[in-house]
């Protein structure tokens, strides 16, 4: 089903060599995990993602924005853009997964920008979904070279796979954050669970909307109970 099936383990050790300094990351507090899991650019899960993000230096961009095996000395980035899309209920770690990883890259010297369901809605445009616009935006900033790491729910695979058709092939690395929905309503950090279940938000993930599971994501990240 997945290409990589990696654990995402809670551990109170994880969270001192994280860098917290990347200007795309909106969600400064990543570091400190209530739960006492982190991440760590020095763990296998994280050196994985990058892995599996760095692009070749012989790749490289065009003045024009355009991909292509380029000179680099005509280069203007020295990496290619490409896309991830994290994805999964509210509260499963997704934009603490997008801000290590492009803490990650930044320390790498690659330009990656972070979309987040709320820097996207309240910043860029309030009436954005996982829609037409906002695959829109990825593609833009994939075709100027920078790395663009989505972190949205995504419930859709049609959306999905219509936002990996946009880019050429390889190009869009899926990264489904498999963490069972009691574990992301028990973190519940926006009380929205708790809304939800009391009936007085509707249409809400998890809860009475449903989300698709993917069928050949690139990457799997998995939840290693505190007890097992
Ligand atoms: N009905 C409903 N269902 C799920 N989530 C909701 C809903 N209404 C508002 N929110 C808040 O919006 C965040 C999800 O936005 P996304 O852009 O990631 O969602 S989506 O991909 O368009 O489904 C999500 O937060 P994060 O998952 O932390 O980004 C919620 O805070
Ligand atoms: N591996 C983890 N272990 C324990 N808590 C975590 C872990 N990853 C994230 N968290 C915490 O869970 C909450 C939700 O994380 P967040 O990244 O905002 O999720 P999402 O973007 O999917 O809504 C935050 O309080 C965060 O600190």
């Amino acid at each position: 089903m997945y290409a990589s099936r990696l654990q995402w383990a809670s551990s109170p050790a994880l969270g001192a060599g994280l860098e917290t300094s990347s200007s795309s990351c909106s969600k400064p507090s990543f570091a400190n995990f209530p739960g006492g899991g982190s991440v760590n650019s020095s763990n296998t899960r994280g050196l994985f993602l990058i892995k599996a993000m760095d692009m070749e230096a012989s790749r490289t961009v065009n003045l024009n924005g355009h991909a292509g095996n380029s000179d680099k000395n005509g280069s203007l980035l020295s990496s290619i853009g490409n896309s991830t899309n994290i994805q999964w209920h509210h509260g499963s770690g997704k934009s603490t997964v997008a801000c290590a990883l492009s803490g990650s890259l930044y320390r790498r010297g690659k330009l990656a920008y972070v979309l987040d369901g709320d820097n996207v809605r309240h910043g860029l445009n309030r009436d954005l979904s996982f829609k037409a616009e906002d695959r829109e935006v990825a593609k833009l900033f994939a075709d100027a070279g920078v790395i663009c790491i989505a972190s949205l729910i995504s419930p859709y695979r049609r959306d999905r796979d219509a936002c990996r058709a946009l880019l050429p092939a390889g190009d869009f690395i899926e990264v489904f954050m498999d963490i069972p929905l009691h574990v992301c309503e028990a973190r519940d950090p926006k009380g929205l669970y708790k809304l939800a279940r009391a009936g007085k938000i509707k249409g809400f993930t998890g809860i009475d909307d449903p989300y698709e599971v993917p069928l050949n994501c690139e990457i799997a990240l998995g939840h290693k109970e505190e007890n097992a």
